[in-house]
């Protein structure tokens, strides 16, 4: 397990009129499975390359337990990065490709052969030894190319997308492969993806990229409870943004005097809660609530979505289809916003 820090870490490539990766600094503790986490273009796949030592940082810094490897070839960085498109070798078996690396190392014939039908077997490629990867379907030769870095046993495994051309099914059943290996090896896993709910399904913790800049970096319900900002509160699909003015633990805006929990952040002046925490509730009087009118419903199979107005702001709820089941589009409905779900983004 390696504890991986990058300081400033920062890559301009020739010609870009601002930086792929823009004075990044974070800690991926060992031992953690995090997820590099941003839209197309932010940045993932630079800082993953400058860690495996395939390109070289502008400027900025790359640790292993506290040692700088900017000077190690990759080769020596103890780091194996598995690629989208799992760059298997096509002409090499099933086996041969996973022993190549320890091959390379010039390990002996009986271990190479012992430990890739270590890693046939947890991988569930049992009978596909002798086949070439042109002869797998996605999801087994995803399982290859995972095999392939395992068995060289690394500190650190690096995965670009690694489920991205996966269909949805075989992406859960992958996902949860790679947290069964993530228990069961002693490696500090740091993957790539654009995709919010892989990183959230998946990661202990998430470092969201926008831009190149490293907008937070926060265990999956940290992005939820608490966004830094609005653009990463709606990255993460939070709607409902509400203006006004704070006054202490008061939010004083168009749904009136909204009560805040005691560790809403100061200098937030833009109210946000999420859609599944808005409450529906019989009676006016209790804390937070104010009345709104339903403009819209729409039913989602296990949610059924509110479109709500009050005092002409709009705003969204996610409700269960049973408390929906007898509410009409026009109605006037009670609604709650219990404190301890209510953030402010600056
Ligand atoms: N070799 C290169 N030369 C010049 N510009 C590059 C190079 N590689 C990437 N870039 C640019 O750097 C920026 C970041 O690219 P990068 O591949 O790191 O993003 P990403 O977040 O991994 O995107 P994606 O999810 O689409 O793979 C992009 O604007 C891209 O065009």
């Amino acid at each position: 397990m390696t504890d991986v820090t990058l300081e400033k870490l920062t890559k301009s490539y020739p010609g870009a009129d601002r930086p792929a990766v823009d004075n990044i600094s974070i800690d991926i503790g060992s031992g953690s499975l995090t997820a590099l986490l941003g839209p197309s273009a932010s940045g993932k796949s630079t800082v993953l390359k400058m860690i495996a030592g395939l390109l070289s940082p502008s400027s900025g810094d790359i640790l292993f337990d506290g040692r700088s490897v900017l000077r190690q070839p990759p080769d020596k960085r103890d780091a194996v990065l598995v690629f989208q498109e799992h760059l298997l070798f096509p002409y090499m078996t099933v086996a041969e490709n996973i022993g190549f690396g320890l091959k390379m190392r010039r390990r002996p014939k009986d271990e190479i052969s012992s430990a890739v039908d270590g890693m046939m077997e947890l991988m569930q490629l049992d009978g596909l030894a002798a086949r070439k990867p042109n002869q797998l379907s996605g999801g087994q030769q995803q399982r290859v190319a995972l095999a392939r870095a395992l068995v060289l046993r690394p500190k650190l495994l690096l995965l670009d997308e690694p489920f991205s051309s996966l269909d949805a099914n075989l992406r859960v059943e992958m996902q949860g492969l790679l947290r069964t290996l993530h228990a069961e090896f002693d490696t500090t896993m740091l993957f790539v993806t654009h995709d919010q709910e892989e990183a959230v399904a998946l990661a202990d913790s998430i470092a969201l990229l926008l831009d190149g800049k490293l907008r937070q970096h926060d265990t999956p319900d940290g992005f939820y409870a608490r966004p830094q900002d609005r653009s990463v509160a709606t990255f993460f699909g939070a709607k409902n943004f509400i203006e006004g003015q704070r006054q202490a633990g008061i939010f004083d805006c168009a749904f009136g005097q909204i009560r805040l929990p005691d560790n809403a952040p100061v200098g937030g002046h833009t109210l946000t809660f999420r859609p599944e925490n808005v409450k529906l509730v019989s009676e006016a009087g209790g804390i937070n609530s104010f009345p709104a009118i339903i403009k819209s419903i729409q039913f989602l199979g296990s949610q059924t979505r509110l479109q709500l107005t009050s005092s002409d702001i709009r705003f969204e709820a996610l409700v269960s289809p049973f408390s929906a089941a007898s509410l009409q589009s026009g109605q006037q409905v009670m609604v709650q916003l219990p404190p301890e779900v209510l953030w402010l983004v600056p």
